[in-house]
């Protein structure tokens, strides 16, 4: 078991709406709705729990809505270091159509002003070193600058923290120039930060070979039901997921990045971590919700997860 530190610094309240057909501009009538305490890091955090591993969470919360936070928090048991700040946490809204399409609308979130940025720093000054590797996950809420946020990954990169980075747009660009350890972009989402577009495998394997050359250890460029390459200086592998029946897409690359920390902490063999997360990133797709529920079925997954090797290796 480690000791893992989650940071979510613009959580959400999701409001998962499943309807047939989404018609714009018309009435639509929905069929099922679930509210979630979520956004990224506290997604990946209850994966990690379910794997079992000891979790502390921060980032942080608005004072105004709590009440849905603090419940998943206690009945997870996470340590909670999230700073209480004026406002409300946001609302995200997935519209999860039958054919397994979502729309997300992703509220802003509160403004976070300087004295809560600085309580933050402070607070991770003292607890990183007790943790064996820090999340990083989401997008960053109103009064948060890039310079801030650079100078949180510096700091945790000097505290020696192994860093997990999920995030994008401008953050995400920020994030490669400080080298995580692991980081997780989606095609599109590293295509964005980049500034331009990644049209084809030689031009992605010489930007992966920049990354790997700048310090990232574990890069996981993900892609949806086409599965996920995980770039090491070690090996390339790919992973297929099998098909399965979509219930919402939404935590998909946060149970991905779980999965992979999970392995990767443990030292096991490369391919059975890349399967195993495989596996938990495609259950999640099954499910409304995040953290792993049917281990049965987690299993049938894995067993049917298909790994080959690049023959472009890095190395
Ligand atoms: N339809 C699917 N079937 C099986 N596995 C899937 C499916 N969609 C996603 N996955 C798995 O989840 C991983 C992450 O999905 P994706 O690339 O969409 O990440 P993401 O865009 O970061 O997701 P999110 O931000 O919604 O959590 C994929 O690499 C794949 O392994
Ligand atoms: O707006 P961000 O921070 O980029 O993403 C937030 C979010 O879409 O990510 C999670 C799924 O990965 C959801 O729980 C949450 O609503």
């Amino acid at each position: 078991m480690a000791k893992i530190l989650t940071l979510t610094l613009n959580p959400a309240l999701d409001l998962t709406v499943s309807l047939d057909t989404l018609r714009p501009g018309q009435v639509n009538r929905s069929h099922a709705q679930h509210s979630h305490a979520a956004g990224k890091g506290l997604n990946v955090a209850q994966v990690l729990a379910d794997l079992g591993h000891a979790i502390s969470v921060a980032g942080f919360l608005g004072r105004d809505n709590l009440q849905p936070f603090e419940a998943l928090i206690e009945w997870r048991g996470f340590a909670d270091h999230f700073v209480r700040v004026p406002g409300e946490t946001r609302s995200n809204l997935k519209l999860v159509e039958a054919d397994g399409r979502v729309t997300d609308i992703n509220g802003q979130g509160p403004v976070v002003d300087v004295a809560a940025q600085s309580a933050l720093l402070r607070r991770l000054e003292q607890l990183v070193p007790e943790f064996d590797a820090v999340v990083v996950a989401g997008s960053l809420p109103r009064g948060i600058t890039l310079a801030w946020f650079e100078q949180l990954l510096q700091q945790l990169r000097r505290q020696g923290a192994k860093v997990v980075l999920d995030t994008s747009g401008e953050a995400l660009r920020v994030g490669l120039a400080c080298a995580p350890w692991l980081v997780k972009p989606n095609l599109e989402e590293l295509a964005e930060a980049l500034g331009h577009p990644v049209p084809d495998a030689a031009a992605r394997q010489a930007l992966v070979q920049q990354l790997l050359d700048a310090g990232v250890e574990h890069l996981v460029l993900s892609n949806g039901g086409e599965g996920l390459s995980w770039y090491s200086h070690g090996a390339t592998l790919h992973a297929q997921p099998p098909a399965v029946q979509v219930a919402s897409t939404v935590g998909a690359g946060d149970s991905l990045v779980a999965g992979m920390l999970h392995g990767l902490l443990q030292d096991e063999p490369a391919a059975q971590t890349l399967r195993r997360a495989t596996a938990i990133a495609a259950q999640a797709v099954t499910q409304v919700g995040f953290g792993i529920r049917d281990r049965e079925q987690l299993a049938r997954l894995q067993a049917a997860v298909h790994i080959t090797e690049h023959s472009e290796a890095s190395r």
